[in-house]
C-alpha cells in the first residue's frame, strides 16, 4: 500500500497522460506497442492491454520486451471488454497506478479489437479518474490490406457487425494508423487514406507505420485534449525514422495538415450517452490439444477453420516438436513461428492452446476442422 493516498497525489502531480490504442481485430495493437516499449528510452511506462479472448497472450508477449526492472509495468485484462457495462476492473486498476504516480510517466491502454475506445475515454472522465489522469490521444490502428480489400465494408451479418464496429473505432480516434503497409506503393496508400478519411472526417492525422513501427513522439506527448491546448504538430512527415524509411511523394496529403482543421475535438463524450454493450454475436472459445503438432499441418487446418466458419482472429501457443510457437491468424492469414520465449508465464509449453474469435462462430465445427487436419483431438 502506497503511504499517500491518490488524492493527495493528484493535488500534487500533473496528471498522467493516457494514450488509448484502439483497432479492429489483428490490427497490430500490440506489434505496434511492442515497438514502442523498445524505443521507450528514459520513459517509465504502465501498460493495460484488454483481450477478447480467455487467454491473455498480447501481456506476454509485451513482457518480453520489458526489463524486468519495473520501467514497464503491464497488466492483462483477458475475457471481456474493460470499461463497458459491468467491468469493475478498469477504475481500480487506474486508481493504482494513480496511487504509483511518482514512478509512471506514461499509460498506454490497448483495447480490445472488439470495443470501442469511447468507454474507456468516458471513464477517463468520470470524477473518480478525471484528476488522476489526461487523455493524450486516442490511436485508431488499421489493417490496410484488409480496409483495401473492402474486408470493413458492409454486406451480411458478419461484415454488418465488423463494418460498424471497425467504423465507430475510427470516429472515436484522433490519429489514424496505417498499418502492414510494408512494400505498398503510394497509390494504395492514397487510396486508404481517401476510404479512411470518407469514414471518419473528424480524424486529426494519419500516420503511416511501417515495419509496423510509430513515431514515439505520436504515442506519447500529442496532449490532443488537454484543457486549453492548441494542436502540437509534434509529428514527423509520414515514412519512420531510420533506413527503412520512405516516404509518400506528396507529404502534404498525409502529414496530418490536410485535415479540417478542426480544434481539439471532444467526441461528443459530454453531449450524449454511448451504450457499451457487446455484441453477443462475438464469440470466442479455446481449443487445447496435448499432442505435438506439425506446424505446417496446424497452420492450413486453421487456414481451412477461418475459411468454413465465421473465423476473424485466431492466436495461442503451439506445442511441437521443434519448440514452442506462437501462433497468429487475421482470419485465413496465418503465420506460427518461434515464440522466442520458451514457456511464458501463463503457458508451460507442453500443450496447444488457441483462442477464436468470430461472429456466430461454431466450436465444434471448428474442433472437427483441427482434429480432422492435425489428427490429434482438440478440445
Ligand atoms: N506484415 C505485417 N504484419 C503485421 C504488422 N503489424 C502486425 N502484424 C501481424 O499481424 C498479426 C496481428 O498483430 P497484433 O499486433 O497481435 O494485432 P492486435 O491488433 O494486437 O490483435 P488483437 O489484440 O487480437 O485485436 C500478427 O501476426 C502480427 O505479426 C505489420 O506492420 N506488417
Amino acid at each position: 500500500m502506497s503511504a499517500v493516498s491518490a488524492p493527495a497525489l493528484a493535488n500534487a502531480m500533473p496528471p498522467i497522460p493516457v494514450t488509448v490504442v484502439t483497432g479492429f481485430l489483428g490490427a497490430g495493437k500490440t506489434t505496434l506497442l511492442r515497438a514502442l516499449v523498445q524505443r521507450r528510452q528514459s520513459r517509465r511506462l504502465a501498460l493495460l492491454i484488454n483481450e477478447f479472448g480467455e487467454v491473455a497472450i498480447d501481456g506476454d508477449l509485451l513482457r518480453a520486451e520489458g526489463d524486468g526492472q519495473g520501467q514497464v509495468q503491464i497488466q492483462d485484462f483477458a475475457h471481456g471488454l474493460i470499461a463497458y457495462g459491468e467491468d469493475e476492473q478498469f477504475v481500480p486498476a487506474m486508481l493504482a497506478l494513480a496511487s504509483r504516480r511518482a514512478q509512471i510517466d506514461h499509460v498506454l491502454i490497448e483495447t480490445s479489437g472488439l470495443a470501442l475506445p469511447s468507454a474507456v475515454m468516458e471513464v477517463l472522465q468520470s470524477p473518480e479518474l478525471a484528476p488522476h489522469f489526461v487523455l493524450d490521444a486516442t490511436l485508431a490502428v488499421v489493417d490496410t490490406p484488409l480496409l483495401l480489400e473492402e474486408a470493413f465494408a458492409s454486406g451480411d451479418a458478419v461484415r454488418d457487425a465488423t463494418a460498424s464496429l471497425f467504423r465507430q473505432q475510427l470516429e472515436c480516434a484522433d490519429v489514424v494508423v496505417l498499418n502492414k503497409i510494408d512494400g505498398m506503393d503510394e497509390a494504395p496508400l492514397l487510396q486508404a487514406e481517401a476510404t479512411v478519411r470518407a469514414l471518419a472526417p473528424n480524424v486529426r492525422f494519419l500516420e503511416l507505420a511501417y515495419g509496423a513501427r510509430l513515431d514515439i513522439r505520436l504515442a506519447l506527448g500529442l496532449r490532443l485534449h488537454q484543457a486549453g491546448a492548441t494542436v502540437h504538430h509534434h509529428y514527423t512527415p509520414v515514412g519512420m525514422p531510420g533506413e527503412r524509411a520512405t516516404v509518400a511523394a506528396d507529404q502534404r496529403r498525409f502529414n496530418g495538415h490536410a485535415h479540417s482543421g478542426l480544434g481539439a475535438h471532444s467526441h461528443g463524450l459530454s453531449t450524449h450517452k454511448h451504450f457499451h454493450e457487446q455484441d453477443p454475436g462475438w464469440q470466442s472459445f479455446t481449443l487445447r490439444s496435448t499432442a505435438p503438432q506439425d506446424p505446417e499441418r496446424l497452420r492450413q487446418a486453421v487456414a481451412a477453420a477461418a475459411l468454413a466458419e465465421p473465423i476473424l482472429r485466431t492466436k495461442g501457443f503451439v506445442h511441437s516438436a521443434a519448440g514452442p510457437l506462437l501462433l497468429q491468424a487475421v482470419r485465413a492469414r496465418v503465420v506460427a513461428a518461434a515464440s522466442g520465449q520458451g514457456g511464458t508465464a501463463s503457458h508451460d509449453g507442453k500443450h496447444s492452446e488457441l483462442v477464436f474469435i468470430g461472429y456466430h462462430p461454431s466450436r465444434s465445427n471448428v474442433a472437427r476442422i483441427l482434429a480432422e487436419r492435425t489428427g490429434a483431438d482438440w478440445t
